[in-house]
């Protein structure tokens, strides 16, 4: 049985004057767990209402059964945006220092982090020298010091080649495997198949929650992209 983590629940946000999620209900648990949703779905909206760091305008999220934002899930949460917190002219590692320090978290904790993301021979390169991909591993170096029971991960793959799109997604399941839940969201749907569950999202609602599997055999179709496209279809304007 799959325990949930998050439980979202008739979630409303508007933004700007418009609703950008309306009555959302979900609940996510184990395993990585795949967001995706064409550009300005509201993808980010709701990653941003499942860690706190959005006004919800009515409905309930919550968090390993705590309310999302409220201060016992500080530390039990590691979330990654696109806007990069990591600092280019400090070296990997004196980076990660400095955020166990904020975050209170052991010294030891820094190595475990670079090793799980892979980064230890270049622990010592400023991180302005790092490549796009390793930039985006130190970011998540930083997001799993701690150990995060839940993580939160905004369009990480973006921009990134192939293999290196890869080698993140076998992290994230290294990752899930330890026990956390990932959530990470994407607007390239071949990224699906990566998924162990998919949340697929077109304008603020959620019109396929399933396994990759479930959800291509029952729109009859090969790949998500086409499923995508056939729920959309099939679904009320
Ligand atoms: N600060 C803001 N003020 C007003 N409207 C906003 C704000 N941020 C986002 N929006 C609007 O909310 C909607 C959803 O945005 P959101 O960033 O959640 O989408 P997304 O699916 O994450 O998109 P992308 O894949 O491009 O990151 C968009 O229509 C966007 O224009």
């Amino acid at each position: 049985m799959m325990k949930s983590t998050v439980e979202v629940s008739g979630l409303t946000v508007v933004r700007g004057g418009r609703p950008v999620l309306t009555g959302l209900d979900l609940v996510i648990g184990k395993g990585v767990t795949g967001l995706l949703g064409p550009s300005g779905c509201g993808k980010s909206t709701l990653l941003r209402s499942i860690v706190g760091v959005q006004r919800v305008d009515s409905g309930t999220v919550s968090v390993l059964g705590e309310p999302a934002g409220s201060a016992p899930l500080r530390d039990r949460i590691g979330y990654v945006t696109q806007d990069s917190s990591v600092y280019l002219d400090l070296s990997v590692t004196e980076n990660l220092r400095f955020f166990a320090r904020v975050l209170g978290v052991g010294a030891d904790e820094v190595d475990r982090a670079v090793e799980a993301v892979d980064l230890t021979s270049h622990r010592d390169a400023l991180a302005g020298n790092l490549s796009g991909g390793q930039l985006s591993r130190v970011s998540l170096a930083v997001a799993l010091l701690g150990k995060p029971d839940l993580l939160v991960l905004d369009e990480p793959t973006v921009g990134l080649d192939p293999v290196l799109r890869r080698d993140l997604w076998e992290l994230f399941h290294r990752i899930a495997d330890a026990g956390a839940t990932v959530l990470v969201s994407s607007h390239v749907m071949d990224e699906a198949e990566r998924c162990d569950r998919l949340l697929l999202m077109r304008e603020g609602r959620i019109i396929a929650d399933d396994t990759p599997a479930a959800i291509k055999a029952a729109a009859g179709a090969d790949d998500i992209e086409t499923a995508f496209l056939a729920l959309v279809e099939a679904s009320p304007a």
